[in-house]
């Protein structure tokens, strides 16, 4: 099992908005994903280029991931966003819309020519139907590809649905593409709640994000830091639970299955107890 870097809150914010940027400095997010793409108007986007890349020379950031989203393969924009990003060495550039796997091996070229250093990661925005169609070879093309997001707007644009609660319409795209993650062992964020100040919506969503396994959520606002935090780490209950199980298995020591809170415990289930505690930790070493 690769290990684990807590990735619960993952918030965009467009590279132009030094206000953002600024206050991104104090929230308690995992992650940053400064946004070159969709949040960027064209004019302003060689000042959010250089903003990014600045805000990653800074130092700034504590321990946040700091990773900048580049314009997509063959707009005009892409090659500076890439050779850019690459020298600034973020945690992570975010490519939006990757669609096969020749495109992962072109990117990570690209960035390895540009002089990208070895923890600067590729992480592959999953966001239309060609992309769900050939996912399993774009998860597995290079060791460099550490994230899939998904980029739900652009899936619902694409297959012509709604967003709408339970999010049925995405169910397909969302499920392949978190099983062609986890059998590559690679890291795999929901995508964003629209509606800010939406609370309730916006719980409810990042439950089912946890529920079907998603790592964390990409979020759009502050406001939805706090409930996303706490909704992708385990909870008080599943800490004592996995204590207890690791506990039973060792008092059992030997034999293949015992019993904890009246229910079966076998391997696997150990296993899945030293992986919450060991998210946990890592939580709770970030906090
Ligand atoms: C959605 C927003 C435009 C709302 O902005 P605003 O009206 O300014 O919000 P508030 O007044 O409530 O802001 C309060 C303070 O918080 C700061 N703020 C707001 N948003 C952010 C943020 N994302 N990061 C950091 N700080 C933020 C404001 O500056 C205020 O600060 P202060 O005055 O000092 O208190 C805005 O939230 C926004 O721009 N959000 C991000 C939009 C974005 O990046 N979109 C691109 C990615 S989404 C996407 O497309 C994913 C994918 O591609 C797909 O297809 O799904
Ligand atoms: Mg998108």
């Amino acid at each position: 099992m690769s290990e684990y870097t807590p990735r619960r809150s993952v918030l965009y914010m467009p590279g132009s908005n030094a206000r953002a940027l600024e206050k991104a400095k104090t929230l308690p997010v995992d992650a940053l994903i400064l946004d070159l793409e969709d949040a960027v108007g064209p004019d302003d986007k060689p000042a959010a280029r250089e903003a990014a890349c600045a805000a990653v020379a800074s130092g700034e950031y504590g321990d946040r991931e700091l990773t900048i989203r580049v314009n997509g393969i063959g707009t005009q924009w892409h090659d500076a966003d890439i050779a850019a990003a690459s020298a600034a060495g973020p945690a992570g550039i975010v490519v939006p819309k990757v669609n096969t796997a020749d495109e992962v091996r072109g990117l990570v070229a690209a960035m390895e020519s540009a002089g990208a250093p070895e923890h600067t990661k590729l992480w592959a925005m999953i966001e239309t139907p060609a992309a769900i169609f050939t996912i399993r070879e774009i998860a597995q093309a290079s060791d460099r590809l550490a994230v899939f997001v998904m980029g739900t707007n652009d899936l619902v644009k694409e297959l012509q649905a709604d967003h709408v609660p339970g999010r049925g319409p995405l169910m397909t795209s969302l499920s392949w593409a978190l099983l062609a993650a986890r059998e590559a062992g690679i890291a795999v964020l929901d995508g964003v709640y629209n509606a800010v100040k939406d609370i309730e919506g916006f719980t409810a969503e990042c439950e089912q994000g946890r529920d079907m396994g998603f790592d964390g959520k990409t979020l759009i606002h502050p406001g939805q830091v706090e409930v996303c935090n706490s909704t992708f780490a385990p909870s008080e209950d599943a800490v004592a639970e996995a204590k207890g199980i690791l506990a039973a298995w060792e008092e059992g020591a030997g034999t293949g299955v015992v019993t904890h809170n009246g229910k079966m415990i076998e391997n696997l289930h150990v296993e899945i107890a030293r992986r919450v505690l060991s998210t946990h930790e890592a939580i709770l070493a970030r906090s």
